[in-house]
């Protein structure tokens, strides 16, 4: 890792850099960083969480001046959650050289936004369907652009955004600099992003797997109907920081969220039917910590960057190899560890197949735990909890009641006592879950992309090492502690029935507000 001095960072930047708590380039930053400077049009794809934002952030920043009252810098992002995020960590970085990106997305007052576009930020950070709009309005130019990023640049390039990312790159003056980062990058899909660019140089930061080595992962093979009670027992074994529970649909992941309240659980929904303003006080409790569980579609699958995220739990599996790698990557980011698990139903065992040999990487198989080991859990962090106080002495004014309590009473059975009323026992209130018919096998899926497959290729890089490394601050994430009862009996034919709702043909496009949303 190299010193961001050593890249020939500003002054000016290095001194806000400093401030974020970043200390060395990351792989992706090091190799990016010089080659951008020079003018390069660059392909970045490095594993999720090794920080591709700053990476093009950086030099845009330093390329652009503040002087010059037009958008100078324009970064395209599949979802709002996402362009808010980058327009904040550029401005983090900006702020000193008096640089401001500005967010643009569908579902916020459209008039709020000309006026903000009217204060000249140097970037904005930004939805296609938004940005089209403001285009079409002209209350956004474009013809002042030196540099364009497509973030998440495979899933701007999927059938659903292709043609507005056309349509915005014709805004945009042919001297401009482009840039495409992400963590996947099929092989066909790089190739049509390359017609948009100018002899692109690829920049791959090569890992043994797609998917970060901090993230520990595995699979469950369940039942459908089972699928919400092992979810229960799973977080009361947990007991995570925070955690996102991936659903297929929109009405998964109402019900799935509803059934988690039912149960005591302190959950949030997010989707793309919510309204905007629901959607950014979804995101702002989880980003306090004021609510534990995320239950999302695949909207908060990309790009997003949450600090405290220890456990990703994919209630469905994923669509493709490219859905799971980036569901993975909300946790065990910037050096820290996590926990992925994938829930599988018997008849979708090819497709975890083909997701392994995707990202090349085993997912370990594991027993679905039971409500034992849900009350072992509960009860292990029922422990911890009673342990902390011990540390804190913070039961002084207790002691003399616990010393007239003990000369009377058998000590186990007074602690078992005192266990059992500070452990939150888990609860098995029924619930009601639509049952969904598992999903097809890719074999039989048509590719979501005009040209070709969309699985296989373009992984094949050798290992060099790639970033993270330092500070382990997550929870330990090891196993179950409680005994395995294992419940077995997944194997015999599934009961599921064959009901479809007719989500599977989803088209791939994450919402963008003013047009209708077709991504679930
Ligand atoms: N050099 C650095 N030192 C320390 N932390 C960093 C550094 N660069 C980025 N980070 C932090 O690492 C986290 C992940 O960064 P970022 O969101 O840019 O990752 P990413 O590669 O874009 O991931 P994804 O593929 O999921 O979009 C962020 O919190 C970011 O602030
Ligand atoms: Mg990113």
């Amino acid at each position: 890792m190299r010193l961001f001095e050593e890249l020939g960072v500003s002054a000016q930047i290095l001194q806000a850099l400093k401030q974020m708590g970043f200390e060395e380039a990351t792989p992706i930053q090091e190799s990016t960083i010089p080659l951008l400077m020079t003018g390069k049009d660059v392909i970045g794809q490095a594993q999720t969480g090794t920080g591709k934002t700053a990476a093009f952030g950086i030099p845009m920043i330093e390329k652009l001046s503040r002087d010059e009252n037009y958008v100078q810098g324009l970064v395209v992002a599949p979802t709002r959650e996402l362009a808010v995020q980058v327009a904040e960590e550029l401005n983090r970085v900006g702020q000193v050289k008096g640089i401001r990106a500005l967010p643009i997305y569908g579902g916020q007052e459209i008039g709020r936004q000309i006026k903000a576009l009217r204060a000249n930020p140097q970037i904005v950070s930004g939805t296609p369907g938004r940005l089209l709009d403001h285009i079409r309005r002209r209350t956004l130019r474009l013809d002042g652009i030196k540099m364009v990023v497509l973030d998440e640049a495979d899933e701007m390039l999927n059938m659903g955004f292709i043609e507005d990312i056309e349509a915005i790159l014709k805004e945009v003056p042919q001297e401009r600099q482009t840039l495409l980062f992400s963590a996947t990058m099929p092989a066909p899909i790089r190739k049509l992003g390359e017609r948009f660019m100018k002899e692109p140089e690829m920049v791959k930061i090569e890992a043994k797997e797609m998917t970060v080595d901090l993230t520990d992962q595995c699979y469950i093979e369940v039942l459908e109907r089972k699928k919400f009670d092992i979810l229960c027992n799973m977080l009361d074994i947990h007991s995570p920081e925070l955690a996102i529970v991936f659903g297929r649909t929109k009405k998964r992941v109402d019900e799935v969220f509803e059934a988690l309240q039912k149960r005591g659980y302190s959950a949030e929904a997010l989707h793309g039917d919510l309204t905007q303003s629901r959607r950014d006080q979804v995101m702002r409790r989880f980003k306090q910590n004021r609510v534990d569980i995320l239950v999302a579609t695949d909207v908060a699958a990309r790009g997003l960057d949450i600090s405290g995220v220890t456990h990703v739990y994919n209630f469905d599996i994923p669509q493709d190899p490219e859905s799971y790698v980036h569901r993975v990557g909300r946790t065990g980011r910037a050096g820290k560890t996590g926990e992925a698990i994938t829930f599988v139903t018997s008849r979708e065992m090819d497709h975890l197949r083909l997701i392994e040999t995707s990202i090349r990487k085993k997912i370990q198989r594991r027993q679905a735990p039971t409500l034992t080991d849900a009350l072992m859990g509960q009860q292990q962090t029922a422990v911890e909890k009673l342990l902390e106080s011990i540390e804190r002495q913070d039961y002084l004014e207790y002691q003399e009641t616990s010393r007239q309590l003990l000369e009377e009473h058998d000590s186990t059975a007074l602690v078992a006592a005192a266990l059992k009323m500070i452990t939150k026992e888990p609860v098995t209130i029924p619930v009601s879950i639509t049952e969904h018919a598992p999903l097809r096998s890719k074999k039989t899926q048509q590719s979501s992309w005009k040209g070709g497959s969309k699985s296989g290729g373009g992984y094949k890089g050798k290992s060099s090492g790639s970033s993270g490394g330092g500070g382990y601050k997550g929870k330990s994430t090891g196993g179950y502690k409680g005994k395995s009862t294992g419940t077995g009996g997944y194997k015999g034919k599934s009961s599921e029935r064959s009901q479809r709702d007719g989500n599977y043909s989803r088209s791939r496009k994450p919402e963008d507000g003013s047009r209708g949303s077709r991504w679930e």
